[in-house]
């Protein structure tokens, strides 16, 4: 799945990734962006990297014929990647439920319906990294998210009031708790607050596969785990207001709280 992504980046021409370009006016729509984008100070630049948006489940919405055709194997691959990535995910979505004391179908029943997007993203070397971010802190806004790298450094987690570096390992899945699962478990389990910072030198990699509710789901906490300490909230209203606002850590989820 790495070597396509970074095949995709590195060796098709500017010409070939435009043809699979996003449509940049809707949020988190399929195909390629790029979001070297200003800010209001216009010497700001937000995120420095590019990225390519795969929707893969539920099956409705797997499109092959939106991905790219080279390599030659890079639709089945990505295919066969988000069956994976699910199973994982639904099994991992299970476990949390139990070490809840609640029956192991109880979040996944919470989120209804998995709606999986896998999103390649490639960080060029960025000749000041201190002036920018690869990508801005936040927590994802899905349930979860299973994340691998490549072996540059890059990732960082905000704990303990401070940002750590995570180890580049490039044989692991790294698992991120995303705003929907703190929600459903009444903050038993926390979404992680994650950043990518650049470096002049190297180009970095990573796939995060977000697997989400549907728009219209409503998530709550589970009944099992009142009182409640967050308001009950439309996932795809969540997602709009996520998208209007900007992220800046977790203030979106915190919003929710009582
Ligand atoms: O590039 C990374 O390691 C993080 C990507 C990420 O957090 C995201 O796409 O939401
Ligand atoms: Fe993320």
């Amino acid at each position: 799945m790495r070597s396509l992504g970074l095949s995709f980046f590195q060796d098709s021409p500017m010409e070939e990734k435009l043809r699979y370009a996003c449509d940049s006016t809707s949020a988190a729509s399929e195909g390629y962006g790029s979001r070297m984008l200003l800010g209001a100070k216009d010497d700001v630049v937000l995120d420095w990297r590019d990225y390519f948006d795969h929707h893969t489940f539920p099956p409705s919405r797997r499109n092959p014929s939106h991905w790219p055709i080279h390599p030659s194997d890079y639709r089945q691959v990505v295919g066969e990647y988000g069956d994976e990535m699910k199973k994982l995910a639904q099994m991992l979505l299970g476990l949390i439920s139990e070490s809840l004391g609640l029956p192991c179908s109880s979040i996944e029943e919470a989120v209804g319906e998995i709606y999986q997007n896998i999103t390649v993203t490639y960080y060029p070397p960025c000749p000041q990294p201190e002036l920018t971010l690869g990508l801005q802190s936040h927590s994802d806004f899905g349930a979860i998210t299973l994340l691998i790298q490549d072996d540059v450094e890059g990732l960082q987690l905000y704990k303990d009031a401070q940002w750590l570096t995570v180890p580049p390992i490039s044989d692991a899945i790294l698992i991120l708790i995303a705003d929907q699962t703190e929600i459903i478990t009444n903050g038993r389990y926390k979404s992680a607050q994650h950043r990518a910072v650049t470096n002049a030198n190297r180009a970095r990699l990573s796939v995060a596969t977000f697997h989400d509710p549907s728009k219209t789901a409503r998530i709550a906490p589970v009944s099992q785990l009142s009182p409640p300490s967050y308001k009950e909230v439309v996932y795809g209203q969540y997602v709009s207001s996520w998208y209007s606002k900007g992220p800046e850590g977790k203030r979106n989820l915190d919003a929710l709280l009582y």
